[in-house]
């Protein structure tokens, strides 16, 4: 019976019972109940009362009965913060819903409950009346809790909401490119979670990206041409490049030991923490990968004629005898083939292999050596070796030196010299080799990739390569593998299973 409608009928004569007194109560009585006229009026929150943080604080106010609240209050040991210690089942603090296990009492009546004992807060309630207002902190839920543990990874994939028809809400997703550092604060959805972009001071609200497994869905027409790129028979080897024999060795044995399973495992992220930089610590390695002929060592010989006092290479070992013109320790450094077969049997090479029978290597000790006087380490090494190095130890980051689209590899090449051990090679063959060569490194090895630098132009090319290594050198934080802190420490296989142990 609405008031208004009993009104009306009065009013008609359509009375069934006249506005006698019981009747006119129980009117009031409607009124009082609908308008809720039976709470004590809270005043409104003041605008001084939040701080800066203003996302961890709450304002709760209670309506104050003669019932105790139904809480219990403690001083917490090692932060000295007064925290809600229990919430007393059908007390009317645990009715309100709005005070919990574990909230940080901040003050009680606009009265600041900093350095106070709990003993000394028990009469501010007691002589609160009709309300009592409480600013809190509230507790971190179950889930909360678990992101205290500050889950970041490095995206290996860009992602842009705009082409993904099955984001849930496009407003709510979060764009980034391959190489960003995503704080993850919620995996409760399988599909979706929710992360913030470290470094976008922009937006400090999470958003949804998709989870690793959605992402690990990968489209079956990119396993199927994967597929077929890596087993459409023999593939041309390369030819560009002084070394190109060696290159097409390297090239060989890698594209047979990879198999095809490693294709269907899309790269999502990997987990990695802050390292502040010790200004006592020695420069990171810098490794440089990329396909035969791609330019990695033009932009190594170029780097460290740049700055020699900064850059150092690494002096090869050889078992092949010393020419006349030739010093120990200059162009190579000159040993027996049973002092190189023992550094191979101790696992002292990075990288290592046979040329017109002899041995050729990168050993660990001659990085050793750059690293020691202080200067940053250049290799060049082929990606299935980063492994070796891929250690606290050495902190490595690596560069990968990509060709430019195909017309203008055309373009910039055409001058370039190409010693080739083949005769009458067919330079866009080469080409195609390198885009393809390239193509399959980033499918492989592109989760162990910290830059990608296309060598299009030289010129800008090694422009971007050092404004990045100066950039790196001046962070005071960075982003290292998780795996790197583990025991077990050259474990750079960042496959699925990998991190479905931590995800
Ligand atoms: N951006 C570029 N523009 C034109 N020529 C280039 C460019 N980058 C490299 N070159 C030339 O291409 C040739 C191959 O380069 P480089 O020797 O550095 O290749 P690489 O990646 O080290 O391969 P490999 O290990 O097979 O030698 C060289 O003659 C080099 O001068």
């Amino acid at each position: 019976f609405h008031r208004t409608h009993m009104l009306r009928m009065c009013q008609n004569g359509m009375s069934f019972f006249s506005l006698d007194r019981p009747f006119q109560s129980l009117l009031y009585v409607h009124d009082a109940v609908a308008q809720r006229d039976f709470e004590p009026a809270l005043p409104s929150v003041p605008d001084d009362v939040l701080e800066e943080d203003e996302d961890s604080v709450k304002i709760v106010s209670l309506v104050k009965t003669k019932e105790p609240l139904g809480a219990t209050i403690k001083r917490d040991e090692s932060t000295g913060a007064i925290v809600v210690a229990r919430i007393m089942k059908g007390g009317p603090a645990d009715k309100s819903g709005l005070i919990h296990e574990g909230d940080e009492l901040k003050e009680v009546n606009g009265i600041s409950l900093e350095c106070k004992k709990p003993k000394e807060i028990i009469p501010l309630l007691a002589c609160s009346q009709n309300e009592v207002k409480f600013k809190i902190i509230p507790a971190l839920s179950k889930d909360e809790m678990s992101n205290k543990k500050k889950l970041f990874v490095r995206a290996l994939f860009d992602y842009d909401p705009v082409e993904d028809p099955t984001i849930p809400c496009q407003d709510a997703a979060l764009a980034f490119k391959r190489g960003n550092i995503l704080q993850i604060v919620s995996m409760n959805d399988d599909t979706w979670w929710q992360a913030l972009h470290i470094g976008d001071s922009s937006s400090n609200r999470a958003r949804l990206i998709p989870s690793q497994q959605l992402q690990e869905r990968c489209p079956f027409y990119y396993i199927v041409h994967l597929f077929y790129q890596n087993y459409s028979g023999s593939r041309r080897s390369f030819r560009l490049g002084k070394k190109s024999r060696w290159a097409r060795e390297r090239a060989r044995s890698w594209r047979w030991s990879t198999g095809v399973h490693g294709l269907v495992c899309p790269s999502t992220y990997t987990e990695v923490i802050p390292h502040h930089k010790d200004s006592k610590e020695r420069p990171r390695l810098v490794v440089l990968v990329g396909p035969g002929g791609v330019g990695v060592n033009e932009l190594k010989r170029r780097l460290l004629i740049s700055d020699p006092e900064r850059y150092g290479v690494t002096v090869p070992y050889t078992s092949r005898p010393k020419r006349k013109q030739e010093n120990e320790g200059v162009e190579y450094h000159f040993v027996s083939v049973h002092t190189f077969e023992e550094h191979i049997l101790n696992q002292r090479f990075i990288e290592y292999g046979r040329y017109k029978g002899h041995y050729y290597g990168t050993c660990l000790d001659s990085l050793h050596k750059v690293l020691a006087e202080g200067k940053v380490c250049l290799v060049d090494v082929h990606p299935s070796s980063i492994k070796h190095v891929y250690t606290c130890e050495f902190k490595p980051y690596v560069v990968f030196v990509k060709p430019p689209r195909i017309e203008e590899l055309r373009l910039t090449r055409r001058r370039a010299k190409f010693i080739c051990d083949d005769v009458g090679t067919n330079p866009e063959e080469d080409f195609e080799d390198m885009m393809d060569m390239a193509e399959t490194m980033e499918s492989h090895y592109g989760h162990l990739f910290d830059k990608v630098i296309v060598n299009g132009d030289i010129a800008t090319a090694l422009r971007e390569l050092k404004a990045d290594l100066k950039k790196l050198e001046e962070a005071d934080v960075q982003w290292f593998p998780a795996e790197w802190f583990c025991s077990s420490p050259t474990t750079a296989q960042r496959s699925c299973s990998h991190l479905s142990g931590w995800i």
